[in-house]
C-alpha cells in the first residue's frame, strides 16, 4: 500500500482518482511547517504540494520511502531539485493545467489596472462617489510588450490582439515563424522597455530572470507604463517599481506574485495607491486546480505503480513516439548493465554503450538511464534508480560513452554494454529483442551465445575439455540444483571457452566454490536478472 501526503490545499475532485486506489492512502495534512513535515514524512512515498509548502532538503531528506514529489502547478522554485535529483526522488509538474486560467487573471489584472477598478471600488462603498480620479485608459491601439512567450505569454497574446493592441515579444525561443503565427512582433527586451505601453512577465525566475526589469531599465521606460506581474516576484525589482512609480514614470502596477510570500504588512505595494495586488491568485480557478490535481495524481500513480510518466521536472522529457519506441527495450538495458556489472570486478571508470539498428536514429538518453541504473545497481543496491543513476556515476568518475551503430552483424537492434575497469578489465554483454522470442543476450565478451536473461544464472569459465559439462550437471544435480538451460561458447576447440547455465534456485556460495575448484574450471559466478 502506497502512502501519500497531500500537504497544500489541493481540490477534492483532483485527488479522486488517488482516494479510489485500492493500492493507496492519501492523508491530507496543510499548514505543516518543516520540523513537523521531518517529523512524518518518512512513512510517505509520495508528497503533493502547491506552493505554500516548501519542500527542503531535511524534508527530502527524512523522506527516506519518497519516490515522488508532485507540483500541483508549474512552478518548482519550493521544491529543492538538485536534493531530490540526488536522492532519486521524481519531481514532476503539471504544467497545462492552470495556462488559461492565469492569463485570464493576468487580462483581469491589466483591466483592472486601465481602469482603476480596485481603487474605485474601494471608495466606492466607503460612500464617496469620485468619477474625476479614476479616468482610466483603452487597451485598444496601445502596445503591450511580453517578456516570455511560453504557455501563458502566448495565450495573454491572443487575447491581448482581440483587444486590438500591437504585440512585443521577448523569448530567447522566440523564432520569426512562431512569431509570425501568434502574430506578434519578435522584440528585445529594450525595445518593450523603450516602446510599449503596458508590459507583462510570464518567465520563470531564474538568475538570468531574476530582476530583469530593475533600476536601468526604468532609467529609460516609456513614460506612462503600466507593469503586470502574474508569474513570480523577482522578476521585476520591487523597490526599484516603487521608485518609478513614485517618480512618475510608470503609471501603475497589478502584481500577483511578490518576492516574498505573504509580503510584510509594511511592503510598499500594499498601501500604494498606483499598485493593485492578489495574493497568488493567478492559478485559482475551480478547473485550473481540477486540472492540475487530476495532472499530478495520475502521474504520482504512475511512477509508484513504476509505470512510464511525463512532466517529470529533473529528467528531460521525451517526446512520446520516442518513448513508444524506446520502451520495450527498457528492462533488456538494465539487465544488460546488471549483468555485464555482476561479472566484472574492480572500480568501473566507463559504461560504454552502442547502440545498432533500429536504435541507431533515436534520442536513446532514456535507455541508456536504464542501462546505467542496472550497472550501479548491482553495487548501490536500490538507492539507484532512473532520476538519480547519472549523478550518481559522475559523482563516482564514472564515464558514461555513447556510440551509435545504424548497421549490425545479423540482428535489427543490438544494444552492447561494456565496462572498463581501473584494474583494466574490459568486460563486454550485448543483447538484442527479438522478434517473438523476447529479449536475449547474444554476445558475451568474444563468445556467441543465446541466453534469456532472466533469473538465476551460472556463469562458468572453463578450458574445452570433454567432460566438463558432465563433471558441473552431476556436482549441481547432487547440491539439488535444477539446470533450466545450459549454453556453451568457445573461440577455439580445446581453448578457453564459457558455460551458461540458467537454473531453477539460486546456488549456494559453497557449490560455487566447489564448481570453481571442479578440473579444467578456472571460475563460477552466480548472477541474478529479476
Ligand atoms: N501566478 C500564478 O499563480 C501562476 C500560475 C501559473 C504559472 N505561473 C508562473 O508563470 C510563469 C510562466 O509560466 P508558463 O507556464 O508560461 O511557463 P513556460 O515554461 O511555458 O514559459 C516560460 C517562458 O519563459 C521564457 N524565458 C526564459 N527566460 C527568459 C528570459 N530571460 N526572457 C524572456 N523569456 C524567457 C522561456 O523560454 C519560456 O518560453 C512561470 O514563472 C510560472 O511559475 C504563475
Ligand atoms: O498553487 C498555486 O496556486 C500557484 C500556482 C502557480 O504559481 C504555478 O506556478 O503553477
Amino acid at each position: 500500500m502506497f502512502k501519500i501526503l497531500v500537504s497544500d490545499p489541493i481540490s477534492d475532485l483532483g485527488i479522486q482518482q488517488l482516494v479510489d486506489a485500492n493500492d493507496v492512502t492519501v492523508v491530507k495534512k496543510t499548514g505543516l511547517n518543516e520540523d513537523e513535515l521531518v517529523a512524518i514524512i518518512g512513512e510517505f512515498d509520495a508528497l503533493m504540494v502547491r506552493s505554500q509548502t516548501t519542500v527542503t532538503e531535511r524534508i527530502l531528506t527524512a523522506g527516506t520511502n519518497l519516490k515522488a514529489v508532485g507540483r500541483a502547478g508549474v512552478g518548482v522554485d519550493n521544491i529543492d531539485l538538485d536534493a531530490a535529483t540526488k536522492r532519486g526522488i521524481v519531481v514532476i509538474n503539471a504544467p497545462d493545467g492552470n495556462t488559461i486560467t492565469t492569463c485570464e487573471h493576468t487580462l483581469a489584472m491589466m483591466m483592472a489596472l486601465a481602469r482603476h477598478i480596485p481603487q474605485a471600488y474601494a471608495k466606492t462603498i466607503s460612500g464617496t462617489w469620485d468619477r474625476k480620479t479614476f479616468i482610466g485608459v483603452e487597451l485598444r491601439g496601445k502596445t503591450l510588450g511580453i517578456l516570455g512567450m511560453g504557455r501563458i505569454g502566448s495565450e495573454v497574446a491572443k487575447r491581448a490582439k482581440a483587444f486590438g493592441m500591437d504585440i512585443l515579444a521577448f523569448d530567447p525561443f522566440l523564432t520569426e515563424d512562431r512569431a509570425e503565427k501568434l502574430e506578434v512582433k519578435l522584440a528585445t527586451v529594450n525595445d518593450i522597455v523603450l516602446n510599449a505601453d503596458f508590459m507583462t512577465v510570464h518567465t520563470p525566475l531564474t538568475p538570468e530572470t531574476r530582476n530583469m526589469i530593475s533600476r536601468p531599465q526604468f532609467e529609460v521606460m516609456k513614460k506612462g507604463m503600466r507593469i503586470i506581474n502574474c508569474a513570480r516576484g523577482g522578476l521585476i525589482d520591487e523597490m526599484a517599481l516603487i521608485e518609478a512609480i513614485d517618480q512618475g514614470i510608470v503609471a501603475g502596477a497589478a502584481f500577483d506574485v511578490f518576492e516574498h510570500e505573504p509580503p510584510q504588512s509594511d511592503h510598499p505595494f500594499l498601501n500604494h495607491p498606483k499598485v493593485i495586488v492578489t495574493p497568488h491568485l493567478g492559478a485559482s480557478t475551480i478547473e485550473a486546480q481540477e486540472n492540475v490535481a487530476i495532472d499530478v495524481s495520475e502521474e504520482i500513480l504512475h511512477i509508484l505503480r513504476n509505470e512510464p510518466f511525463k512532466n517529470a521536472v529533473n529528467i528531460p522529457p521525451v517526446a512520446p513516439s520516442v518513448m513508444n519506441k524506446l520502451q520495450p527495450y527498457f528492462s533488456l538495458g538494465e539487465k544488460l548493465g546488471s549483468f555485464v556489472a555482476q561479472i566484472t570486478t574492480g572500480a568501473v571508470s566507463e559504461i560504454h554503450i552502442d547502440y545498432a539498428g533500429d536504435l541507431s536514429d533515436v534520442d536513446t538518453l532514456p535507455l541508456t538511464r536504464y542501462i546505467v541504473k542496472g550497472v550501479l545497481s548491482h553495487h548501490l543496491g536500490s538507492d539507484v534508480n532512473i532520476v538519480n543513476c547519472s549523478h550518481l556515476a559522475k559523482s563516482r568518475d564514472v564515464n558514461i560513452v555513447v556510440s551509435k551503430a545504424p548497421k549490425t552483424k545479423g540482428f535489427t537492434n543490438l544494444i552492447s554494454v561494456s565496462l572498463k575497469t581501473q584494474n583494466n578489465q574490459d568486460r563486454l554483454v550485448a543483447g538484442t529483442l527479438l522478434q517473438g522470442y523476447g529479449e536475449r543476450i547474444v554476445l558475451l565478451d568474444k563468445y556467441t551465445v543465446d541466453i534469456a536473461p532472466d533469473g538465476n544464472q551460472i556463469l562458468i569459465s572453463h578450458n574445452d575439455k570433454p567432460g566438463i559439462i558432465g563433471l558441473v550437471g552431476t556436482l549441481l544435480g547432487e547440491n539439488d540444483v535444477n539446470i533450466a538451460s545450459m549454453q556453451v561458447g568457445r573461440t577455439l576447440v580445446g581453448g578457453s571457452a564459457l558455460m551458461i547455465l540458467t537454473v531453477d534456485k539460486a546456488p549456494s556460495k559453497d557449490v560455487l566454490v566447489k564448481l570453481a575448484s571442479l578440473q579444467e574450471i578456472n571460475s563460477a559466478l552466480e548472477i541474478i536478472l529479476n
